[in-house]
């Protein structure tokens, strides 16, 4: 089975809510490889509902964004410096210092959400992400990200 990028990040890194292995309560996203994109797949468990029990609020639709967004910066870099994760080299680790969301339209409850992660830039330490979450019916939200690679 292909491991996702979240499941390269060190122990001691991987305690986030949305994406970390090491944290036994948290949603353990999983972003990977789909060609030169990157997708992660979730479906949202009923207690995160939005006004309406039929949509997921939006917290967690940015969430899978803020996630997906950070993984997909550090798989672009590894990709951009001909590397592959867990090379034994410095981990290249990033957060989010930037991420705007558009709500395009709601997003549905009880399907499966499909996140995709584009490259727009890399510029130094500033990488920006595209980023996109489809439902059953389309796009429900577009993001965009700069994600800024921490000083090892
Ligand atoms: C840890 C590895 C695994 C992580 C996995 C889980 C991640 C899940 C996703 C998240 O939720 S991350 C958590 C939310 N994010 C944070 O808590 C980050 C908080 N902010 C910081 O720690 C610092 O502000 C940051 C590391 C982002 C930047 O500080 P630095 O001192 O390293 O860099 P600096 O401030 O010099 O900025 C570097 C460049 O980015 C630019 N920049 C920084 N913040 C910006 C911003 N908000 N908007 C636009 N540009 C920004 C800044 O202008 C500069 O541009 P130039 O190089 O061109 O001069």
């Amino acid at each position: 089975m292909t491991a996702a990028f979240q499941d390269f990040y060190p122990d001691e890194f991987s305690h986030c809510y949305g994406c970390g292995s090491q944290n036994p309560q948290g949603h353990h996203l999983k972003s990977y490889w789909d060609g030169e994109e990157t997708i992660a797949r979730f479906t949202p468990d009923a207690k995160y509902s939005g006004g309406v029990p039929e949509h997921v609020y939006g917290g967690m639709v940015a969430s899978l964004l803020d996630c997906h967004g950070t993984a997909s910066a550090a798989a672009f870099t590894y990709r951009a410096l001909n590397r592959e994760m867990g090379d034994g080299g410095d981990p290249v680790r990033f957060v989010t210092a930037s991420l705007k969301v558009d709500f395009l339209k709601p997003t549905p409850m009880g399907v499966e959400l499909v996140v995709r992660g584009k490259l727009r830039s890399i510029d130094g330490r500033k990488v920006w992400v595209d980023l996109s979450l489809t439902g059953n019916d389309g796009i429900c939200a577009k993001g965009e990200m700069l994600a800024i690679r921490l000083r090892t």
